[in-house]
């Protein structure tokens, strides 16, 4: 499996972008640099463990993009490197970036990028054949990943007879044929409407369960982020203000603009009952236990009937007991960021 790793990596567009990053390394404002300078990403630096989804999380124009074209060559750093295993693809020619990308990275795009001419399985098949791969193998594998996103029996039809979501499924199924251990998907699901791009996410967390991949997610979309993200990445202006997972990001917002998204946040389902478990409470007898990674969400009916509930954890101890009042007030907390 493959990890990536990111070390201060720097994008500057305009005029002598290796003399701003000096002025920023020095402390300079990224909107005191010269006009026409925008500083897409600035000194960002985080490791993805192999088979994590990491979820990098942004208004439009943060830098979201820039950043994920970095991770596998598309555009070159200003400064910094890029890490995938060991190898430093900073320091790598056109044509090992290519092998590379062929190898180890498959991207999702938000517009599907499907050929209009091509069957769905000659899209799907379609990174296969830019391989080289021979035509039985790419058929099989194409039909396979097909069959991952529910799409047999589409394999003969043309992406404008299929719907948005299908189109994206057939996005994931190229990817999922080229069989990489690193899928990057830049705003994958942001064009679907609500209920696919859900249906859509669930496909995906339940697909990974079994092929237990490398993500690299983008998204505007915190309760997106939320869903998939072991980890999530907040950006700001070209900056990495906040690395953590859902509770903490939704518990300890780093800042003023982490704390604003929190807000519209379903704290229901991000928060959990071993996060709001009372480890010092005594357990009511005879009332069955919850999970301690059960969302709130689904303690609403036991703890209506029950009363307060034992907390288990995965082998099953008991580390806790969460009550009506406390799943009340987690519901109700309003996050606010507490200067230090
Ligand atoms: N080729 C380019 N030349 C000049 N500026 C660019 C270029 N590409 C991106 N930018 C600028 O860099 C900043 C970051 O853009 P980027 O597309 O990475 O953000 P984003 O978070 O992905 O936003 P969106 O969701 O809208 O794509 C923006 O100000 C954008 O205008």
């Amino acid at each position: 499996m493959t990890s990536v790793r990111v070390e201060r990596l720097y994008k500057i567009f305009g005029p002598q972008p290796t003399e701003q990053v000096r002025r920023l390394d020095e402390g300079t404002d990224s909107a005191d640099l010269p006009e026409g300078t925008t500083a897409a990403v600035v000194d960002a630096s985080f490791s993805v463990r192999e088979g994590e989804t990491f979820v990098v999380m942004g208004l439009s124009g943060s830098g979201k993009s820039t950043l994920i074209r970095m991770l596998n060559g598309l555009l070159t750093p200003t400064s910094g490197k890029v890490f995938v295993d060991d190898a430093d693809i900073t320091a790598m020619s056109g044509r090992e970036l290519r092998t590379m990308r062929q190898q180890k990275m498959s991207m999702v795009f938000q517009h599907f990028a499907l050929f209009p001419h091509r069957t769905v399985l000659d899209n799907a098949g379609y990174g296969l054949q830019i391989r080289g791969a021979p035509a039985d193998e790419i058929n099989d594998r194409a039909r396979e990943a097909l069959g991952m996103v529910g799409l047999e029996g589409w394999e003969q039809r043309y992406p404008q007879q299929l719907s948005g979501g299908m189109r994206q499924r057939v996005g994931l199924a190229r990817a999922l044929a080229a069989q990489t251990d690193v899928l990057l998907m830049d705003e994958a699901f942001s064009a679907l409407d609500p209920l696919i791009k859900r249906e859509m996410q669930d496909q995906l967390l339940e697909l990974n369960a079994q092929l237990g991949k490398t993500i690299i997610f983008i998204t505007h979309d915190l309760n997106e982020a939320m869903r998939l993200g072991d980890r999530i990445a907040v950006m700001r202006a070209g900056r990495i203000v906040q690395i953590g997972d859902s509770e903490q990001i939704l518990s300890e917002p780093a800042d003023d603009y982490v704390a604003e998204f929190v807000q519209d946040v379903d704290r229901s389902r991000v928060l959990t009952a071993g996060s709001i478990a009372d480890p010092s409470a005594a357990a009511p007898d005879g009332v069955a236990p919850v999970a301690a990674t059960a969302p709130l969400r689904d303690l609403f009916d036991r703890i209506g009937r029950d009363g307060p509930l034992p907390v288990v954890d995965a082998q099953r101890r008991v580390i806790g007991v969460v009550t009506p009042q406390a799943v009340f007030a987690a519901l109700s907390h309003r996050v606010e960021y507490e200067e230090a």
